[in-house]
């Protein structure tokens, strides 16, 4: 089991990471979600024992790691975990193989023991033919293997990933992507992944922390994320596309959607109406629950098409089968379903 308990980390006067508190079964894959600054590598690095929490503890496998409260810490090289960073961070002047060595000398391996365990590592990860090559004589996505079979050569049971695949180009990313959860099955090890590309994290983790402003906004599997997100910030976040948000304000008797008088009866005065994309059409002119955009995107996604429409507060997407012969900049009617698909108060909450 790794469990985070009520951590929290401060650079002087900024938290970066506020209370956070996630627990995953051994063998778990653990993404951290968020945009840019949310704080996850912050956590990320306080798993590797790299930044001290202000408070709160990390235990793994039943042995605190890491404990705020106390100022105290296992160092990064004695916790049985092993982190894979970005940039390969490779030494220039080994061979594949010396680097992939390296950690299990440092640990003390006999040299058969070393040699036995770099081949199986090399061959796990299908780089066994550039073992004697350097790392400036091999691709980017090559070294990118290497670092992970440096990382998990010493059998580490907890392995960390900050964004690793960020450098890569969009097929070698989806490529990585399996390989890495293949790896996964075959270590066993508990893993977290930081990433702010959704898409990753909803196709390779058991487990999702979604995180903003250094807060978790919801913990959960890829699957409750997209069935029963908790917050706004969540529902726009997660998916493909992302679920419609749009105001729902009270005015006089009624509620208005961007300026227009609309027959929905939200749970109070100004809320936030969701509306999943597949369940937008176009309508051929106006309805009472139509909404005019200015369509900005049209793009064929799986057999069907991909609209989105914009007016002066926000922009909505549709997908939609036999899409009429659309132009960029061409008005269109979406029409809004009887009901949205949930209710978030104007703090982003999910009411129902
Ligand atoms: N050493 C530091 N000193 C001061 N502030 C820091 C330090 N490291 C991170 N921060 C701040 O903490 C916040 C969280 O940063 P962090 O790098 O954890 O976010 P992130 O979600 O990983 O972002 P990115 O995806 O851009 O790497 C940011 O506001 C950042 O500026």
């Amino acid at each position: 089991m790794l469990e985070i308990k009520n951590l929290t980390k401060k650079f002087n006067d900024i938290a970066a990471v506020k209370d956070v508190s996630i627990s995953v079964p051994d063998g778990a894959f653990l993404v951290l979600l968020g945009p840019s600054g949310c704080g996850k590598t912050t956590l990320l690095r306080m798993l590797a024992g790299l930044e001290l929490p202000s408070a709160g503890q990390i235990i793994f496998g039943g042995q605190t790691v890491s404990d705020g409260d106390k100022n105290w810490s296992v160092d990064p090289a004695k916790r049985n975990s092993g982190l894979v960073f970005q940039s390969y961070a490779l030494w220039p002047h080994m061979s594949v193989q010396g680097n992939v060595e390296w950690p299990l000398k440092v640990a003390n391996m006999s040299k058969s023991d070393r040699l036995a365990r770099v081949t199986e590592v090399l061959q796990m990860l299908d780089i066994n033919h550039l073992a004697d090559r350097y790392p400036n004589e091999i691709s980017g996505g090559q070294q990118q293997r290497v670092a992970i079979a440096r990382t998990i050569a010493p059998k580490p049971s907890v392995l960390l990933f900050d964004e690793p695949l960020s450098n890569l180009d969009a097929k070698l990313r989806v490529e990585m992507r399996t390989e890495l959860m293949r790896l996964h099955r075959a270590t066993g090890a508990t893993t977290v992944y930081v990433t702010h590309d959704q898409i990753e994290a909803m196709t390779m983790a058991t487990h999702v922390a979604v995180m903003n402003d250094g807060r978790v906004q919801q913990f959960g599997t890829p699957d409750d994320l997209i069935n029963a997100p908790e917050t706004s910030f969540v529902a726009t976040f997660v998916g493909t596309p992302p679920n419609n948000m749009i105001p729902v304000i009270q005015n006089g008797i009624g509620h208005m959607i961007a300026d227009k008088h609309m027959p929905y009866q939200p749970p109070a005065a100004d809320c936030l109406a969701m509306f999943r994309a597949e369940r937008l059409t176009l309508a051929d002119g106006e309805t009472p629950t139509s909404l005019p955009m200015e369509m900005v995107e049209i793009s064929p996604i799986a057999g069907r098409t991909m609209i989105t429409g914009l007016n002066k507060d926000f922009r909505l997407t549709a997908i939609v089968d036999n899409a009429p012969a659309l132009r960029i900049g061409d008005t269109v009617h979406m029409q809004l379903p009887a009901q949205p698909d949930c209710w978030f108060d104007a703090n982003g909450e999910r009411i129902n």
